[in-house]
């Protein structure tokens, strides 16, 4: 049993009183059973007891949470629910006579009673009701892990951790609220004048409001540590200017880190990003999303508010050539209706204009640079005789570079990811670091057509493979709502007369020109893809878009006004037809 270090507390009448699972046990059979109970308090992070450890007490939960685990063979623990305060933990194996079937943690800093073994047993003789009691919080625990479980709760206590004294952790915790309240959520900030209350104080805050927010500094403090213990979610603010210490945080090996999600907040000071190493920050704190404050800036200020509230917006689009243009006039829609987009990411040609959103362009440049880019010339002209591809790829890498540059994905305005198919081990690959313009020619390497990229020994092609509208990837990224432009969803646009007689290369070539794309490019494209499920990925969009664009194929380059049209008017139509909560959130503009 790991209680150690815990405290151990005088127990009083109060406290079984607040026990609802007791309630109906007479006092005076409590009083017989007060040398078979204890009061302990275990700090957040703590083991309550192992899997296959003998059952020798039932323990209640006053206050605090704890979360039931099991061991996986690769050393890893699978998340199987919360116990919460009120629950009764351990009373499986106690009911069973067996051993503990599970890993027991604390999730917070919690209080509990302990009844040994024996003394469960002479309260259930005298309460036998005691036991359709148990019986029913286990069939429930059983029938709620069934269920596909978030694997995160819902987080509401948020550490903002300052990693230099020159961040003034209050000014940003103030900010953040105000706008949480706009949002109208209730709020509470919580200092270090409160590192002396227990975690009851706590829970009843919590009770209280919609989101807590402990600010400290990250040091060798006890309300930095209790900050570490109590929050769901720790954000720590990093100057963009500043090298990160290694290590960071102190290490915490047990499975509680995987709720306690981590952000970096990368605070830039002058609009400059040069310099700034947000990888690095990110890699010190184990972080798993990279959001950048500038100055003090109220829409980045709104942005951070509405991913505390689980109000972010995440825009997802597919792959699909030419017909992804349509997402740009849904860009521009949702900019219209003041559509809030906290998040992007796509597939191929929807991984370019999710690029473009993530790099801060207006609608304007947007246009411009993919006109540039694709509309005006086209990149993939350069013919080559097929070895790996059916073109060279020069003029793509060029495009690319002259657009993107050299700019790193973690540095891009808003969190940014593109999927690309790594080949050799038939995986998706997620690229949310590194060379942008190197994920971009990775997830658009459509096999057959451009040659793929080798990142060591991995060979990267296009997402479109595995996974072309990589809405499923976003849900991972966020809990907020997911907006989601597929143009994919349309037939594929193979037309059969291609296939029959086909010319050889030079007739085609001497009818059509260097610059149009052969039958083979339409084929290779299809069958790339062919066996991903149009449908796939629909199911986790809240705001799904498929602009009517049947009759356009994926390597229709010049068609770049009428598609990016048929984007907008798509959208334009679904924001139209949304309601209710969805609409207040999404639809900012009225
Ligand atoms: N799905 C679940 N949700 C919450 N608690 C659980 C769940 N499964 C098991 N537990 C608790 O975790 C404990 C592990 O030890 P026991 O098997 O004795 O009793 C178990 C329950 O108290």
């Amino acid at each position: 049993m790991g209680l150690l270090p815990s405290r151990e507390n005088k127990l009083s009448q109060t406290i079984l009183d607040g026990l609802p699972f007791l309630q109906d046990v007479p006092k005076s059979t409590l009083k017989l059973l007060e040398n078979d109970m204890a009061h302990f308090s275990v700090p957040g992070g703590q083991q309550l007891f192992a899997a296959g450890a003998p059952a020798d007490a039932i323990y209640f939960v006053i206050s605090g949470s704890l979360g039931a685990f099991t061991p996986k063979s690769d050393g890893r623990s699978e998340f199987l629910g919360h116990i919460r305060t009120g629950e009764p933990v351990g009373e499986i194996a106690l009911v069973a006579g067996e051993n503990h079937q599970n890993d027991v943690y604390t999730l917070r800093d919690t209080e509990l009673v302990r009844l040994t073994r024996q003394g469960f047993m002479k309260l259930i003789k005298s309460n036998p009701g005691l036991l359709e009691r148990l019986t029913r919080v286990l069939l429930l625990r059983l029938r709620k892990s069934r269920r596909k479980q978030p694997r995160r709760a819902e987080p509401r206590v948020f550490a903002l951790m300052a990693t230099s004294p020159t961040i003034d952790v209050d000014l940003r915790a103030k900010a953040l609220a105000k706008e949480l309240e706009n949002l109208s959520f209730k709020v509470k900030i919580v200092d270090e004048s409160d590192a002396d209350k227990d975690s009851r104080y706590f829970d009843d805050l919590e009770a209280r409001h919609d989101i807590v927010i402990f600010k400290t500094a990250i040091g060798d403090s006890n309300w930095f540590r209790m900050s570490l213990r109590y929050a769901d979610r720790i954000w720590i603010l990093a100057r963009a200017d500043a090298h990160p210490s290694s290590p960071l945080m102190p290490d915490d090996e047990s499975p509680t880190r995987q709720f306690k999600l981590v952000d970096i907040i990368l605070l830039h000071h002058g609009n400059s990003r040069i310099g700034a190493e947000p990888a690095k920050w990110r890699d010190a704190a184990k972080a798993s999303r990279i959001f950048h404050w500038d100055g003090l800036n109220d829409d980045d200020c709104k942005r951070l508010a509405r991913v505390m509230a689980g109000r972010s917006v995440g825009l997802v689009m597919s792959g699909g050539g030419a017909r992804a243009y349509a997402s740009i006039g849904a860009v521009r829609a949702l900019r219209e209706a003041k559509c809030p987009i906290d998040l992007v990411g796509g597939t191929s040609m929807g991984a370019v204009v999710a690029a473009c959103v993530a790099s801060g362009w207006s609608d304007d440049e947007i246009d411009r640079r993919i006109r540039k880019a694709f509309v005006e010339s086209n990149p993939l002209a350069d013919y080559t005789l097929p070895v790996v591809g059916l073109v060279k790829g020069h003029r793509v890498d060029g495009r690319l570079a002259e657009h993107f540059g050299d700019i790193n994905i973690e540095s891009l305005e808003i969190p940014f990811y593109a999927v690309s198919t790594n080949l050799t081990h038939g995986a998706v690959r997620i690229h949310t670091e590194g060379l942008l313009r190197q994920a971009l020619r990775a997830s658009i390497a459509l096999p057959g057509i451009l040659p793929p990229i080798v990142d060591g020994e991995q060979v990267l092609v296009d997402g479109g493979v595995l996974n072309n509208f990589p809405s499923d990837v976003m849900r991972e990224l966020h809990r907020g709502k997911i907006i989601g432009v597929d143009v994919a969803q349309a037939d594929r646009g193979l037309n059969p007369q291609d296939f029959v007689n086909p010319p050889g290369f030079f007739r085609w070539t001497m009818k059509h020109g260097f610059s149009a794309a052969p039958p083979i490019a339409a084929l290779l494209m299809r069958a790339a893809t062919v066996s991903v499920d149009p449908k796939d990925g629909s199911q986790y969009t809240d705001v799904l878009i498929t602009p009517d664009i049947e009759d356009t194929e994926l390597r229709d380059w010049k068609a770049y006004d009428d598609i990016v049209e048929r984007g907008y008017i798509a959208t334009k139509k679904a924001l139209t037809q949304l309601n209710g909560p969805i609409a207040r959130t999404l639809i900012t503009s009225t």
